[in-house]
């Protein structure tokens, strides 16, 4: 159980709940093989069948953290940080960037774009979800937009969005982890078809690191 004034701090972005933070190499997208810190903030309620982290899903299970204790450790390993989740704009993120601004950090946000986009952010991935679109605001704000290819229904939706953000965007289709093999060789077919695609695989998965 939380207490009220614990509830209160978390609404305010002053603690968060905290999933897990580790140092790796960034897998996916743009910044693939990049070190980077990743910050794992526990709470979303989109509600993707194939999640790769459905454990982080219930924040009541993640402990509330201080953001200032979130921010002196992972700036101890890194100042290319990552913020993910579950779904990070579930919180306010504008204390938790700004503190890591203050630091002089790069900071970069995993988000599928649903809930209203606070903080500060060098680089938006944003990888939109058809049960729960992203908001208007943070499609011509984003840097990369990384769609995930389930079946072959996803490739029509990855144009849809791909229509709503801004002409520099790089744009990715990242194979479902689970249905990979069936999908990789149509996903390799789409890219050459349609070269403003770039493939994004989960490469961390291949070198087996979080
Ligand atoms: C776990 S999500 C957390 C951040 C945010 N909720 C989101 O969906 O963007 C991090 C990234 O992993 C992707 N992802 C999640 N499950 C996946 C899976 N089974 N296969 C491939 N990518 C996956 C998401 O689309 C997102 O780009
Ligand atoms: N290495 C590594 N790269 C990643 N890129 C996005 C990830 C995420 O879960 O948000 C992730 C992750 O969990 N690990
Ligand atoms: S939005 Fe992200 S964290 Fe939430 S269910 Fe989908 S992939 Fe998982
Ligand atoms: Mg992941």
């Amino acid at each position: 159980m939380i207490t009220e004034e614990t509830k209160a701090l978390v609404d305010d972005g002053i603690m968060l709940p905290l999933m897990e933070e580790f140092y790796t190499i960034q897998g996916e997208g743009f910044h693939k093989g990049t070190a980077a810190y990743f910050i794992r903030i526990g709470g979303c309620d989109v509600g993707c069948h194939w999640c790769d982290v459905k454990e982080s899903w219930d924040p009541s299970i993640h402990p509330p953290t201080h953001i200032g204790e979130i921010v002196e450790k992972a700036v101890a390993s890194s100042k290319t940080i990552v913020i993910t989740g579950g779904e990070p704009l579930t919180w306010d993120m504008t204390r938790l960037t700004g503190a890591l601004k203050a630091k002089g950090c790069d900071i970069h946000i995993e988000t599928s774009g649903a809930y209203k986009l606070t903080g500060q952010w060098d680089w938006i991935c944003l990888s939109p979800k058809k049960i729960k679109l992203p908001t208007e605001e943070i499609y011509p704000l984003a840097h990369e937009l990384k769609v995930i290819i389930f079946n072959k229904h996803d490739f029509k939706f990855a144009e849809e969005q791909a229509e709503k953000v801004s002409e520099n965007c790089i744009l990715y289709l990242q194979p479902e982890w689970s249905n990979r093999e069936k999908m990789m060789p149509l996903i390799v077919d789409y890219v050459m078809k349609n070269p403003k695609w770039k493939v994004s695989l989960q490469t961390h998965k291949y070198l087996n690191i979080p």
